[in-house]
């Protein structure tokens, strides 16, 4: 028996080496709230997700405890040694009532901006076909890097996006293809390349920008303005 709405597995055993804070990035401060509790609530504000699974480091002892947000149930898992082992752990973990064929969203818990009206819209959109993800068309122009830091070319901007999340497949799909990814020794750096491998087609959905991913210290100031600002986005 399938669930009427969306279970959210949120990746949150990462270890925030980029940040370089004193604790996984996570756990760390901002606009005096964790960023995992920005993340979270944001995503049980929308109307469409009915329970959330987190995926925690073994043995996070940081981790607050939370079981229920705006009444939906909070649960969680430990994860794995890269993104794609937690996501599926997290898959793994759901409730029974969840069903292969129904779909999931992944969204990263360092990415606590995203706006309701893009969830609402890769929910409506994404669930016609194999599913889908949040993303940007590029807009700047992209340079492919030489050793000496110098830009040895120009790379071709057009069909480019960058993808965000969340993302959404049906969550027996997508466990298949992170399983597969995983049996070839591939380490996908998102749902949809495992997706992709497999032969599948996500809708790229675009969504706002201000959808950032907390990955350097320089990132905090940035996602502290845009959570400040009067009204969660996508409810103003
Ligand atoms: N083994 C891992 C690695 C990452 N993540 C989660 O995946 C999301 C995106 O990963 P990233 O931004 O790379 O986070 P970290 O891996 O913590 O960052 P870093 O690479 O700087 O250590 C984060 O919410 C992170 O907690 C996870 O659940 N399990
Ligand atoms: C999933 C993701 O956020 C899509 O852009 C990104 O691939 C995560 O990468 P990370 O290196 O694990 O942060």
């Amino acid at each position: 028996m399938s669930t009427p709405g969306l279970w959210c597995v949120v990746p949150a055993a990462g270890r925030g080496l980029r940040v370089g804070g004193d604790r996984p990035k996570q756990y760390l401060p901002i606009a005096g709230r964790l960023l995992i509790e920005h993340t979270l609530d944001r995503l049980a504000r929308h109307p469409g997700i009915v329970g959330l699974m987190v995926v925690l480091s073994p043995g996070d002892a940081l981790w607050p405890g939370l079981d229920n947000l705006h009444r939906k149930p909070v649960r969680t898992t430990p994860g794995g040694a890269e993104r794609c082992d937690s996501v599926l752990a997290g898959l793994q973990a759901l409730p029974a009532e969840i069903d292969e064929t129904d779909f999931v969203l992944v969204h990263d818990a360092a990415r606590p901006c995203v706006r309701l009206d893009d969830m609402s819209r890769l929910i409506g959109t994404a669930g016609a076909g194999d599913g889908g993800l949040l993303g940007a068309p590029l807009r700047d122009t992209l340079k492919r890097a030489d050793e000496g830091g110098r830009s040895a070319l120009t790379e071709p901007r057009d069909q480019r996006w960058r993808a965000f999340t969340p993302q959404m497949f049906r969550r027996g799909a997508l466990s298949a293809a992170l399983r597969e990814a995983s049996r070839r020794g591939i380490t996908v750096s998102d749902e949809a390349m495992a997706m992709e491998l497999a032969g599948h087609a996500p809708l790229l959905v675009e969504g706002a920008e201000d959808n950032i991913k907390v990955t350097t210290a320089a990132d905090f100031a940035l996602a502290e303005f845009l959570l400040g600002r009067t009204a969660p986005a996508g409810e103003e």
